[in-house]
């Protein structure tokens, strides 16, 4: 898709944003599905399932929730994702993301899963798999919200370790539509993973990488470079070298950006400082994503609207965000014309 003009959008009275943000039709491109596990179902299934937590109750477990960067929040979230035995807690986990994801309006997903994880448990690859993409096709008949599964890389862990997972995960090639790579980033460059990522695009898969969360600039040109990403997940430190920020732009590269998760990793201090105005001034397809929301305290509609009250963003730049939410998607062009028709819609209807 090529950049366009927005003259033809409705004038919107400021006090009348948060509802537009909240209508708007879009789509959520970089949502952990294991980071949406509320502490409620974490208790529920460790109960079903007899796995014993740290924590005494609900509230313990979310006073835990204090983050001082990423570590220290990827290790709360790999033991909350303990509980998840059996392909039905895949399902029922997805199943409640997609519900919420429906109530913000999100006609389209692609989840982040990390097989890993689980394998390393004993739980098999089909076992998530399967329920997962059961609870996908679920919401494409129930709720009309199309979803599609990303199975990432846990990057801490060696590139053999992420090639036996693709060999797992061949049998299943026709439930995911891609690869990722995620987990602690400072110390893991994407060249680590470069030879499994060339397999991957052999294999057809789409190709992310989470990079420029906390990590420099290098990390997302060499994502770029090495492992091919045709989307760069966070991407928010790339301002710091102006060539970067250029290649992005001219390659038309999307950013998955997730306002509350950097506000709540200390990415950034306050809301009110992040960057996604002057990344979209710049020309780049910044999209606004969730992460984890559970642990982030909003979905994507929190994410949308707290972004928007602490920087100004404005009317114009929510229709700019949700249409490159459905650009930078991996539907054909057909599919993103339509979803771009029913966002202009939406925004005639609320003139
Ligand atoms: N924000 C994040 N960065 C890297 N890996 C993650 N896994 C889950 N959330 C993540
Ligand atoms: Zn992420």
């Amino acid at each position: 898709m090529q950049p366009v003009t927005m003259d033809h959008l409705p004038t919107i009275a400021p006090d009348r944003l948060p509802e537009l943000l909240r209508r708007m039709p879009k789509a959520e491109l970089h949502i952990h599905i294991e980071g949406s596990l509320e502490p409620e179902l974490i208790f529920q299934l460790a109960r079903r399932n007899g796995v014993s937590l740290p924590y005494a109750n609900v509230e313990e477990l979310r006073k835990a929730y204090a983050f001082t960067n990423l570590q220290s929040f990827l290790d709360i979230y790999y033991a909350g994702a303990s509980v998840l035995l059996k392909e039905q807690d895949f399902h029922d986990m997805a199943w409640a993301y997609l519900r919420r994801a429906q109530a913000d309006n999100v006609l389209h997903a692609e989840i982040f899963f990390d097989p890993q994880t689980h394998t390393a448990r004993g739980v098999s690859m089909e076992t998530v798999v399967r329920g997962l993409h059961s609870a996908c096709e679920r919401a494409r008949t129930e709720l009309g919200v199309q979803a599609s599964l990303i199975l990432c890389f846990l990057r801490h862990l060696s590139e053999a370790d992420a090639f036996e997972t693709l060999e797992q995960a061949l049998p299943l090639r026709d439930r995911f539509i891609g690869v990722g790579l995620d987990s602690s980033e400072v110390g893991h460059p994407p060249e680590k993973f470069a030879r499994v990522f060339a397999r991957c695009r052999e294999l057809g898969l789409h190709i992310v990488a989470h990079a420029g969360e906390e990590g420099p600039p290098a990390y997302v040109w060499q994502a770029l470079d090495i492992l091919k990403a045709e989307r760069i997940d966070h991407g928010v430190q790339s301002p710091k070298d102006p060539a970067l920020v250029r290649r992005l732009a001219q390659d038309r590269i999307p950013l998955t950006v997730c306002p509350l998760s950097n506000l709540k990793l200390c990415v950034f201090p306050q809301l009110a400082d992040h960057n996604l105005g002057r990344l979209l001034d710049a020309g780049l397809v910044a999209t606004v994503n969730s992460d984890d929301p559970a642990y982030f305290g909003g979905y994507l509609n929190d994410n949308f609207i707290q972004t928007f009250a602490a920087t100004g963003l404005t009317a114009p730049q929510a229709w700019q965000l949700a249409r490159n939410s459905f650009e930078a998607s991996f539907v054909d062009a057909a599919a993103k014309r339509r979803y771009v028709e029913r966002l202009d819609a939406a925004f005639a209807s609320f003139a």
